[in-house]
């Protein structure tokens, strides 16, 4: 529900640095589509809100996501787009981004974890949870907010996770990082064919490590227990 205040920003910088010169819809999950910012976008772009129920915790609002894809996906952008990006809205960008993410699956590896080894990544370890992946399994760590490819791909996706979540829910168990989790059990047995680096999803305006050449798409520092209570 708050998190409309960070529509402004996301659709103006997309505007600037976003698939410049292809079509794009921007369909955007909300409970309050009167909120949404009065923004001009170029020709052949569009603002499509979807309206969606507000849940009462930020975790299942986050989770929710892959179920509110998904429904979307046969109800609509299976006849109006060939791909999609799934990303957080609480982020600017501020370079290109352009059809070279584009792919049948893609994923991006989480910033906090580009340089890690696999005993450190934050996936899963309850084997309780669907989410469950063992020590010896897995490639890299992926970022939850940033996820897409072919209008199949992310149907299959999006339709695994959500089961999942749900499987877990009617044991109520959440697993540890919501869907991101689920999201990277899912990468495990269904490989990305293109990964993008940290370039495509970094955490902070300050801290630029000497190989990150650029900064693409950054989250927007926030007061997460203001915004999220
Ligand atoms: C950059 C990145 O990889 N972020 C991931 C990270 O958290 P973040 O700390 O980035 O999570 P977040 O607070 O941005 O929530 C994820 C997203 O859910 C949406 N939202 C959330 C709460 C709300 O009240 N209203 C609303 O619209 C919104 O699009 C938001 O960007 O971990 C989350 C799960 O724990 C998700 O996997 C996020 O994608
Ligand atoms: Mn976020």
């Amino acid at each position: 529900m708050r998190y409309v205040v960070f529509l402004q920003r996301f659709l103006e910088t997309a505007e600037t640095h976003f698939m410049i010169g292809h079509r794009v819809n921007y369909y955007i999950f909300t409970d309050r589509p009167e909120a949404i910012p009065n923004i001009t976008v170029k020709e052949g772009r569009e603002i499509i809100p979807l309206r969606v129920r507000n849940y009462p915790r930020w975790q299942e609002i986050s989770m929710r996501r892959m179920e509110m894809i998904n429904h979307y996906l046969q109800q609509r952008f299976i006849h109006e787009v060939a791909f999609l990006v799934c990303v957080d809205v609480d982020m600017r960008f501020s370079d290109h981004i352009g059809v070279e993410i584009l792919s049948e699956l893609t994923g991006t590896i989480h910033p906090g974890f580009f340089a890690a080894g696999r005993q450190a990544f934050t996936y899963e370890r309850r084997s309780i949870s669907e989410a469950y992946i063992p020590p010896e399994e897995g490639d890299f760590y992926y970022a939850g907010g940033f996820f897409g490819g072919t209008v199949p791909e992310v149907y299959k996706l999006t339709k695994k996770c959500h089961e999942a979540i749900m499987v877990d829910k009617n044991k109520s168990v959440e697993a540890i990082w919501q869907e991101e989790s689920h999201l990277n059990k899912y990468f495990v047995y269904h490989k990305p064919t293109k990964i993008l680096s940290p370039e495509y999803l970094w955490f902070s305006e300050r801290y630029t490590p000497h190989f990150l050449k650029k900064k693409r798409f950054i989250a927007i520092p926030k007061n997460s227990y203001a915004m999220r209570n």
